[in-house]
């Protein structure tokens, strides 16, 4: 048996399971299996700990593969960080952390409320690093659908577009979510944001995310509609974002560019499953 733990951040939820020891061999099919909410655990993505070395000597750290319930894989997650620095917190006695993943260390660190504070590093603003399909003004993309129009993108590690809308409760984020997650100006497919600006320091979010459809909240998104409100002169570089989950402040750092995420993580319940009787 392979146990996991099973975490959230604001509603969005992980399957955390442990391969730094050996290898888990989790297959996309194998993931989605596990992610499905009928015949698996049940999440919003998969994460598997694999062997990490770097990081700052002494402090502990780890390699965070990020599978999405349709089994594509991720380069960022940002609610899935803060749950990974909890457990590694946890297991060695320590209040900071340094998680790898496929785009970049990210240095975390737990506040004295508890809430844990992720440096996500840099967006990548150019139409190359989203990645877009053709050269565009990553400020201003050719894209429309139904109500809305005219989005910002760029990557936190993973490809955002984000759609500035009047209200978002009318929107209909399951009938546009789709298309636009699979339109061809995305090569890689993209989470999908639609912020309203409430005022320069509160955004409300909804996101539509790549592979996994809506979700209650979406760190990496939250992460992206700050920078692109910012750039679209509708935020300050550090605001609350309201998310169906809750809330995450982020901050888009002055001295050095980078992005720091903070918010709350919780840990629902542990278990053990058996990969075998998983599709492999
Ligand atoms: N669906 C995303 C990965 C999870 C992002 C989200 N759960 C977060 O907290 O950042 C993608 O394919 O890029």
């Amino acid at each position: 048996m392979t146990p996991f733990v099973k975490m959230h951040g604001l509603g969005n939820d992980f399957v955390i399971m442990d391969g730094r020891r050996s290898p888990l061999g989790i297959t996309p099919a194998r993931a989605a299996a596990i992610a499905d909410r009928r015949h698996g655990v049940g999440c919003d993505q998969l994460i598997v700990l694999e062997p990490a070395a770097d990081g700052t000597p002494g402090e502990p750290g780890a390699f965070m593969r990020i599978l999405n319930p349709d089994g594509s894989e991720a380069g960022a997650c940002g609610n899935a960080t803060r749950c990974v620095a909890h457990l590694l917190f946890g297991e060695a006695g320590a209040d900071r952390a340094t998680i790898r993943t496929v785009s970049g260390l990210l240095p975390a660190t737990r506040g004295a409320d508890g809430r844990i504070t992720v440096d996500m590093g840099p967006p990548r603003l150019d139409w190359q690093s989203v990645p877009l399909a053709f050269p565009a003004d990553t400020l201003h993309l050719p894209l429309s659908r139904g109500p809305v129009a005219d989005p910002a993108a760029c990557s936190m590690g993973n490809p955002h577009a984000t759609f500035f809308v009047p209200a978002l409760d009318a929107l209909p984020l399951a009938a546009i979510g789709p298309s636009l997650e699979h339109d061809p100006i995305f090569p890689e497919r993209a989470n999908i944001g639609f912020v309203q600006a409430i005022a320069p320091d509160h955004l409300r979010l909804a996101v539509w995310e790549r592979g996994a459809g809506l979700t209650l909240a979406c760190g990496s998104g939250a992460c992206a509609a700050l920078v692109n409100a910012h750039r679209r002169g509708l935020a300050a570089r550090r605001a609350t974002v309201a998310l169906p989950g809750g809330e995450l402040v982020i901050e888009w750092r002055e001295t050095d560019g980078h992005v720091l995420m903070t918010g709350p993580v919780a840990t629902a319940f542990t278990g053990a499953l058996d990969l075998d009787g998983y599709p492999a």
